[in-house]
């Protein structure tokens, strides 16, 4: 039974077309931070970090994925990735570093720049990247509308504007991304947050030349990638009051703390029984573990919904939210 599941997943191995060397070094560099199961300090003479044992490539039915290039033990870290973009959630606003989402508890050192919070100096200072355009503009007609219909994506939107507008990435940072296909009812959904958006920063006094990116088209198209890529931040680690109100604002509230969009991560195909997952600790840098052991070649998946609804629930969930019918072997027997 494993010899077969071995080989089945040896030959696709085989068989997979990768892209090529410059485009998944490109993607790797972009995204990981720290490739090994082991801690190691660096220093400024030791040696960069070994790239992860991964490598994205194309499936056979679910688009580009990512694939062990070796096998690697259950409950390994495959690799850790810092946000392209992160937002936190408008109810946590004023308990997470506005940052790195980070919990701001009374003990935490604080660092405030206008009406942000930072849990640290460095955090703050790698803020400059958005907020030195962002706190120029008044952004109160926009959180209402965010705040008032429940929508969390534009923040993230917002938050990618102010970056292009300084200059820290290029208008199409997040294109190699898939996109959700939109109906025009959604298109025409988001047309009230983009003009709210390019108001906020054309009365902040951007120059007409700073926002010619910032069309429909970009913002749609930004939206679309977000849509699919996006992933809702719940930190595990923290204080025990944190893990209370947690379980109190579980059945009352949000218990995100933000959202965050990255760029490997958002390379990992679903499975309603992963072999892998994502966590967060006390920030929004993710990590990707192991679930179970994973041999040289077999795709590495994550879980995007609650695995324990039902196959009805989850069919419609994530044919709903991401646009596909899924296909793994759990929903192929039924369960
Ligand atoms: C976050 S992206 C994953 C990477 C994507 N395959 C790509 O090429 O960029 C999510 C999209 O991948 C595809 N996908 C992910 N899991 C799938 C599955 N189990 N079955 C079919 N398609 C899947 C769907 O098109 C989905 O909207």
């Amino acid at each position: 039974m494993w010899l077969s599941h071995y080989s089945r997943w040896l030959s696709r191995f085989q068989n997979l077309h990768f892209l090529s060397q410059q485009s998944t070094s490109q993607l790797l560099s972009f995204s990981f931070t720290t490739a090994t199961t082991t801690t190691t300090t660096t220093t400024p003479s030791s040696p960069s970090p070994s790239p992860p044992p991964i490598q994205v490539a194309l499936t056979e039915s679910a688009g580009r994925g990512v694939f062990a290039t070796r096998r690697i033990s259950a409950g390994d870290l495959i690799h850790t990735a810092k946000p392209i973009v992160s937002h936190p959630s408008l109810s946590s606003i004023n308990s997470v570093c506005y940052f790195c989402l980070r919990k701001i508890t009374s003990n935490s050192l604080e660092f405030q720049a206008h009406n942000a919070r930072f849990c640290s100096q460095e955090c703050k200072e790698n803020s400059k990247v958005f907020y030195d355009v962002e706190r120029r503009a008044d952004w109160s007609t926009f959180d209402d509308y965010c705040r008032s219909q429940g929508l969390k994506y534009p923040l993230l939107v917002k938050r990618l504007a102010c970056m292009i507008i300084s200059g820290a990435v290029s208008a199409d940072s997040i294109h190699i991304l898939q996109p959700a296909s939109l109906s025009p009812e959604m298109i025409l959904k988001m047309e009230e947050g983009f003009h709210l958006l390019r108001r906020a920063l054309k009365k902040a006094d951007a120059m007409d030349e700073e926002l010619t990116f910032l069309n429909k088209q970009w913002y749609t198209s930004v939206m679309a990638r977000i849509r699919i890529n996006a992933f809702r931040i719940e930190l595990a680690g923290g204080l025990y009051e944190d893990l209370l109100s947690a379980a109190a604002a579980s059945i009352e509230a949000e218990v995100a703390v933000g959202n965050a969009v990255y760029m490997l991560p958002s390379f990992y195909n679903h499975d309603c029984d992963p072999n892998a997952h994502i966590i967060w600790i006390d920030n929004a840098d993710a990590r990707l573990k192991t679930l179970r052991e994973v041999e040289a070649g077999e795709e590495l998946r994550i879980c995007y919904i609650d695995a324990s609804m039902g196959h009805n629930a989850r069919q419609t969930l994530l044919a709903e939210g991401f646009g596909f019918r899924c296909n793994c072997p759990r929903c192929l027997s039924g369960d």
